[in-house]
């Protein structure tokens, strides 16, 4: 059990409570009698509210299941429609309006790029996350299937010549797409140097430049035998880098030892579905990362091979410009930070009558007030120089619930002494009653939102669960293409448009969640900039880097302005329902079901027993997949949906439980900490768990996995804790 330190009428769990006091008070320019003042009347004032928008979603889903009871869908869709009006579910759109967030980055505003996600409480992950605003090309090519391994290219232990030179021809075709030489191709390039301010490409005897020297923006080293290079183009930077003694270097005519790509523009820092946190040992982990990277302190020291390393944010990078003068680049991404959403409530605070209190409240707070070290300037390296704190927050339903996080950043900004709208906000578009009320979710944040993003896997998990009475959903791998799926992604986009996100807030789009395979990423998620992106998840810093790619060959801004001409009202296409056709046969059945069931288990023992919240777990066609709270809240509403409707049994589903608990813990043979789930399925709690996902999944709120883990893993804690003593 928590110890718990009493502060104006609220128990405040003691491991936060000394965090707060010794770490992140101190130097924030908010004093403790201040905050916790604020911190009080923000929670007996705003969880009514909150718990009021539970209620809501509680009872919208009730009226949903026994409309589907009585109707059915196909036949009755326009009573269908009117009926959501009718509830509230569908609202009526207000009047059209442009957005006017002010001071937000040029990350967000000018550039288009990728954007990372990583789970805040992994230093040596985070730390990475932020440095991958660079990433070299090279090793992002060399490493990853980017390239084949055809023709003798194999990714072999020791470095591998005939690979080598495939990156090194991929690396100067780039070149030639975003700088083109006068004349010839970069791949005959000799030497590089800089002369009368312009950047000379010899080519043996022959000299020739850039057919546009404005893609020239600066160099380091000597004019006449300069160490790297800097090009620009679409608002990216690309930097040559050349070094005669590397072992690349040394082997390449122009002594280029690699291309230093500029990565991820931005990257959100995760407290949600990437984290695992139920306690306040966990959360003050999160909240002391955050910190670390708001006051440029964090560092992690691991141990890589035989090597013990210790892992730092980068500083910024310097150059020459070709006019004289120095520039400096960002050496980090913009960081973004992710609360948690509105549900969930946290024993780490109780209120004045012992009750949890809302974790998302907490989170805007907490987070907030370490970001004031940020925007004091307490670090020497700058996160935002706009002087904005950016949240991401996640799974709202409907623009009621925009509006209680409008109303909560108000109330803390003025907690923490902070001006209107400094606190910006990013919008998952992630539920359903979001989708369809996006123009009102957008109106309500106005003046503070940076983003609204195509969050497709919990978007995928809510459809499923929001309709589960309505009948049999199609196979998980056709959800991408379905109807609502297509139409929501489109209407992401129109709705930003008709916003005037365009210069102000980003367009983004959802994760690439197969963290292996970067040539299908380099083949496919080009058409989230075609559709109107200007920003993409990326699941690691070697995918950004690949990724980036896609922003140099696609112009976002022109394809934003074109798509304006087909901006159109796709609300009935979202409200398509995905409802199979057909009958599967039992070969395919227990397909899906075993696909399903290896996921959530390979997942949840991570998360329950390890305390992992974001895993790469390998399908039944063994692609390692990522995995976090979304896509669990797809399989388990899928498997839940599928029993619902009798296409399952419950023995069926239990005894696929069982053979895939087996694979997973094969699958985990080698980690020496690992405690099979079956050598006893009644007392594995990470089994029970997963059982109780599928089996109870119909009764989850929203079809969310979050009371069920978060319980299950404090049983876990407990019991390892009893087992201990
Ligand atoms: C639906 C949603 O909400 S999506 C948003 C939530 N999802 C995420 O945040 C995804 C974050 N990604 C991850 O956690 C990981 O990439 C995983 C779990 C998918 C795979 O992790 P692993 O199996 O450890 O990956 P792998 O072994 O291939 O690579 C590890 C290396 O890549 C780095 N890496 C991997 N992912 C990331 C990341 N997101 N950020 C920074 N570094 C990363 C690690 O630091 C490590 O490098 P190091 O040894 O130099 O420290
Ligand atoms: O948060 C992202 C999602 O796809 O869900
Ligand atoms: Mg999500």
């Amino acid at each position: 059990m928590a110890r718990y330190t009493k502060v104006k009428g609220m128990q405040i769990a003691e491991e936060l409570y000394h965090f707060l006091e010794r770490e992140a008070l101190p130097g924030s320019e908010v004093s403790s009698e201040d905050f916790w003042q604020g911190v009080s009347s923000l929670i007996q004032d705003l969880t009514p509210r909150n718990r009021e928008l539970l209620e809501k979603r509680d009872h919208i889903q009730q009226q949903l299941d026994d409309w589907h009871k009585q109707h059915d869908w196909k036949n009755n869709q326009e009573a269908y429609h009117d009926y959501l009006k009718e509830i509230g579910y569908w609202e009526p759109e207000g009047e059209p309006f442009t957005i006017s967030t002010a001071n937000a980055d040029d990350e967000i505003t000018v550039q288009a790029g990728p954007q990372l996600v990583v789970p805040v409480n992994n230093a040596r992950y985070a730390i990475n996350a932020a440095n991958a605003r660079w990433g070299s090309l090279y090793d992002a090519l060399y490493g990853t299937d980017a390239i084949s391994e055809e023709d003798g290219a194999e990714r072999t232990a020791a470095y591998n010549p005939i690979r080598g030179q495939k990156v090194v021809d991929f690396g100067r075709s780039f070149l030639d797409e975003i700088a083109p030489l006068a004349a010839g191709s970069h791949a005959d390039a000799t030497k590089y140097a800089v002369e009368d301010d312009r950047l000379i490409v010899y080519q043996d005897e022959e000299k020739t430049s850039l057919q546009d020297q404005n893609a020239f923006i600066g160099f380091q080293g000597e004019k006449e035998l300069p160490s790297a290079i800097l090009l620009k183009h679409h608002g990216l930077h690309v930097e040559i880098q050349i070094d005669h003694e590397h072992p690349i270097g040394k082997t390449d005519a122009a002594g280029v030892k690699d291309l230093l790509i500029e990565s991820a523009l931005t990257t959100i820092m995760d407290c949600e579905d990437s984290v695992t946190a139920v306690d306040a040992e966990d959360k003050v982990l999160v909240y002391r990362n955050w910190l670390g990277l708001m006051n440029g302190s964090l560092s992690a020291t691991f141990k890589k091979g035989d090597k013990v390393l210790e892992r730092k944010l980068n500083g910024d990078r310097t150059y020459n410009a070709n006019t004289g003068e120095e520039i400096s680049l960002r050496g980090r991404s913009l960081l973004l930070v992710r609360n948690v959403g509105h549900l969930m409530t946290s024993n780490m605070v109780l209120d004045h009558d012992g009750q949890e209190v809302p974790e998302g409240m907490l989170d805007t707070v907490i987070t907030g007030l370490l970001a004031k070290h940020e925007l004091l300037g307490r670090s020497g390296l700058r996160n935002s120089e706009k002087g904005s704190v950016y949240i991401v927050k996640p799974k709202m339903h409907g623009s009621e619930e925009v509006a209680f996080a409008n109303e909560l950043f108000n109330r803390v900004e003025d907690i923490l002494g902070l001006q209107r709208s400094t606190l910006k906000i990013g919008v998952m578009d992630e539920e359903r009653r979001t989708s369809l009320n996006l123009a009102n979710c957008i109106r309500e944040v106005k003046e503070r939102i940076v983003f609204i993003n195509t969050g497709f896997l919990d978007r995928t998990g809510d459809e499923i669960h929001t309709s589960i009475e309505a009948g049999a959903v199609i196979r998980k791998d056709e959800m991408k293409a379905s109807v609502w799926l297509q139409a929501y992604e489109k209407s992401n986009v129109d709705t930003g448009l008709k916003s005037g996100l365009p210069g102000r807030a980003q367009i983004g789009k959802g994760m690439w969640a197969m963290p292996d395979r970067m040539k299908d990423m380099l083949e496919q998620k080009v058409n989230h900039l075609k559709a109107g992106g200007n920003t993409a998840w990326v699941p690691s810093p070697t995918a950004a880097t690949l990724h980036a790619i896609h922003y140099h060959q696609e112009n976002v801004t022109e394809i934003q302005e074109q798509l304006r001409s087909s901006i159109q009202d796709r609300k009935q296409e979202i409200l398509t329902l995905p409802l199979a056709e057909g009958r599967w046969s039992e070969q395919e059945i227990q397909q899906e079901l075993d696909n399903n069931a290896q996921g959530i288990l390979g997942y949840v023992v991570r998360w329950v027993e390890h305390g992992i919240g974001c895993s790469k777990v390998p399908d039944i066609h063994n692609v390692g997949l990522m995995e976090d709270r979304a896509t669990l809240r797809i399989s388990s509403q899928h498997l839940a949906n599928w029993l619902h409707h009798g296409i399952c049994t419950e023995e069926q589903v239990l005894s696929t439980m069982k053979r895939m608990a087996k694979v997973v813990d094969e699958q985990n043979a080698g980690d020496p900490n690992y405690h099979p789930m079956a050598s006893d399925y009644e007392s594995s709690i990470a089994f029970q768990a997963a059982c109780e996902l599928v089996f109870e999944g119909r009764k989850q709120p929203n079809g969310y996995t979050e009371p069920i883990l978060h319980r299950r893993r404090q049983e876990f804690k407990e019991k390892a804790l009893v087992e201990k003593r």
